[in-house]
C-alpha cells in the first residue's frame, strides 16, 4: 500500500461539486496511513519557491546570529534551533536538521500571551532578511485557509456538518517551521536519523518538500514506504490530536527523515503545523464511540496536549 494522492481540485470551497467525493478519499486515507499528497489546491508554485528560498537565506545566516535568535531565547518556542538539539525519537541519536519556528504573531497584552499558554506570542526576525515577517505571514494565512477547509473536509468525511469545527480556531495555534537537513553522514549507523521516528501532535500538517525525498512513512502493516516527492503537492498527515478527536477512527502515522537521496546535498522542508485553539475541547466526535463503548482517550484541550508533547521532546521543564 502506497500513500494516496488527494485532488482537492472542485472541492475547494463549502458545498462544492466534488465535496462528498474528496471526503471519501479523505476517510480511506485517514483511517489508513494518515498521509495523502494534495494537489489541485491551489497554492500556487511561486509562494511555495519563495518559502525554500527564504529557508536557505536564514540558514546561511552566521552562526552566532543564529544563536542569538535560538528558541532558548523564545517564551514562544520561535526562532532557530541547532543540530541535535531536537530528538524526536528517544530511542534514536539526536536529529541531524537545523530548524527555525515562526508562527501567527500574538501581541503581548493578548490574554492568551499573558496566561503563559505555549505557542502564543512574537516572532524573533533576523534583521537581515526584512522580508522574512510578512512573506511569512502571509504563507501562513495561505496554509490556515487551506487547512480550515481540509478541517470541513474532514468533518464531512465523519458525518459531521461541514462547518462543525468552523469556529474551534478563533486562536489558532500554528506554526510554521523551515528545515535543513545536512547530507546524511557517510558512517552514520541505524540510530541516526535527520528527524527520528515520531507522530505530530496536533491536527494536520502541511508539508512542503523540495525534490530531494527522504521523507519515509510507516503504514499500518508495519512496512516504512518512501513519499517521494511529487511536484507541485504538499504532503498531509494527521497529528495525534486527530485520533484524540476520533476514538482512533483517524490515525495519526510515524514518520521519519533520512537525507539520503540528495547527492550530498542539505535537504530543505517547509512543514506548517495547524492546529485549532489552545481550549478547544479533544474529545471524541459524535459517532466516533462505538455503541456500548467507553472513549478510549482522556478528554482535554488542545493546549494541554501539545504542551504535553513539547515537553517530551525537548526535556522542558513543565510552564508554571
Ligand atoms: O522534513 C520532513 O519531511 C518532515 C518533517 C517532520 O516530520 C516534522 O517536522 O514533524
Ligand atoms: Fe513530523
Amino acid at each position: 500500500m502506497g500513500i494516496p494522492v488527494i485532488d482537492l481540485s472542485g472541492a475547494g470551497t463549502p458545498g462544492s461539486p466534488r465535496t462528498a467525493e474528496v471526503a471519501r478519499a479523505l476517510r480511506e486515507a485517514c483511517t489508513t496511513s494518515g498521509f495523502f499528497y494534495l494537489v489541485g489546491h491551489g497554492v500556487p508554485d511561486e509562494q511555495v519557491r519563495a518559502q525554500f528560498e527564504l529557508t536557505r537565506q536564514l540558514f546561511e545566516l552566521p552562526p552566532e546570529r543564529r544563536e542569538a535568535l535560538s528558541v532558548r531565547h523564545s517564551p514562544s518556542m520561535r526562532g532557530f534551533e541547532t543540530l541535535g538539539e531536537q530528538t524526536l525519537d528517544a530511542e534514536a541519536r539526536p536529529d541531524m536538521k537545523e530548524s527555525f519556528y515562526c508562527g501567527m504573531a500574538y501581541p503581548d497584552d493578548h490574554p492568551y500571551v499573558r496566561a503563559g499558554y505555549q505557542g502564543y506570542g512574537h516572532n524573533q526576525w533576523p534583521a537581515e532578511l526584512p522580508h522574512a515577517p510578512a512573506q511569512c505571514e502571509a504563507y501562513i494565512q495561505t496554509m490556515l485557509a487551506l487547512c480550515r477547509r481540509l478541517m470541513q473536509l474532514l468533518a464531512v468525511s465523519l458525518g459531521l456538518d461541514e462547518h462543525h469545527f468552523d469556529g474551534s480556531d478563533a486562536n489558532p495555534l500554528v506554526t510554521l517551521r523551515m528545515l535543513r537537513y545536512p547530507p546524511h553522514p557517510a558512517d552514520a549507523d541505524e540510530r541516526s536519523f535527520g528527524a527520528g521516528a515520531h507522530t505530530d501532535w496536533g491536527a494536520i500538517t502541511v508539508l512542503a518538500q523540495d525534490a530531494h525525498g527522504g521523507l519515509e512513512v510507516r503504514m499500518p502493516d508495519g512496512q516504512w514506504v518512501a513519499a517521494t516527492p511529487l511536484a507541485g503537492s504538499f504532503v498531509i498527515n494527521l497529528g495525534d490530536m486527530i485520533p484524540r478527536w476520533t476514538n482512533d477512527l483517524y490515525r495519526s502515522n510515524p514518520h521519519r527523515v533520512r537525507n539520503l537521496h540528495s547527492g550530498g546535498r542539505a535537504r530543505y522542508s517547509v512543514p506548517f503545523f495547524y492546529d485549532p485553539d489552545y481550549l478547544t475541547r479533544i474529545e471524541p466526535l459524535p459517532g466516533t464511540v462505538p455503541e456500548g463503548e467507553v472513549p478510549r482517550h482522556e478528554p482535554c484541550t488542545a493546549g494541554e496536549h501539545l504542551r504535553d508533547m513539547y515537553l517530551k521532546t525537548y526535556g522542558l521543564k513543565a510552564a508554571a
